[in-house]
């Protein structure tokens, strides 16, 4: 992706689907959710990079129970707006997740390829327990079957930037999530 003006780099924002403060408003919650979780074991929260970064940010300052952090990465979009079908990860957990609730912190589940491979890479590990937030799902363009124990907003099949999202790795920065312009 290469853009040679501001202009030219705005003109691919279509408009604003979910804005800051509907982001906020629901952050919340799915703090909550984690809060729930806690039972004496320590939880660690697994973001999934690059997109979930802004999420995770937000999200972990939502939690008022022990908790640790990690970040694991997974890559299937390069240049484009689809799946390129196989899930590379990039750079796996640093932690023994064994004695830990895990919960993976997505930006979005779209086809599904991508958090279906990180499941499937975590529980061999055997967490005390495995659970899943995710901000964005966009069921109509799934390919493998999942449901994530917690989806902040449900959006039809538009291909969405910012907020962590990018197209093209460009558009993380948006502090809210809007429909790109193809
Ligand atoms: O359900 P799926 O179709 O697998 O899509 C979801 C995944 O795709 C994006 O990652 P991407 O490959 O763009 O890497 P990035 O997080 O570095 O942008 C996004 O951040 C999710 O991890
Ligand atoms: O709609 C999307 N936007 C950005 N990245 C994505 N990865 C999967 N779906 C999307
Ligand atoms: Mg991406």
């Amino acid at each position: 992706m290469k853009f040679d003006s501001t202009e030219q780099w705005k003109s691919k924002i279509k408009r604003v689907l979910i804005s800051q403060e509907e982001i906020s408003a629901e952050m919340k919650k799915a703090g909550q959710l984690i809060n729930s979780i806690y039972d004496g074991s320590p939880i660690l929260l697994v973001s999934i990079l690059k997109g979930s970064f802004v999420f995770m940010a937000d999200l972990c300052r939502q939690v008022d129970v022990p908790c640790e952090i990690a970040f694991m990465a997974a890559k299937s979009y390069f240049e484009g707006t689809q799946s390129s079908g196989h899930v590379e990860i990039t750079m796996d957990l640093k932690h023994d997740i064994s004695g830990y609730h895990v919960v993976i912190i997505e930006d979005i589940i779209d086809t599904g390829r991508t958090l279906n491979e990180i499941i499937k890479i975590l529980k061999v590990r055997e967490p005390l327990s495995l659970h899943v937030i995710t901000l964005l799902d966009k069921p109509d363009r799934r390919v493998v079957e999942l449901k994530a124990d917690y989806s902040l907003f449900t959006i039809p099949d538009y291909f969405v930037i910012g907020y962590g999202l990018d197209y093209g790795e460009f558009y993380r920065n948006l502090p809210y999530i809007a429909e790109f312009e193809e």
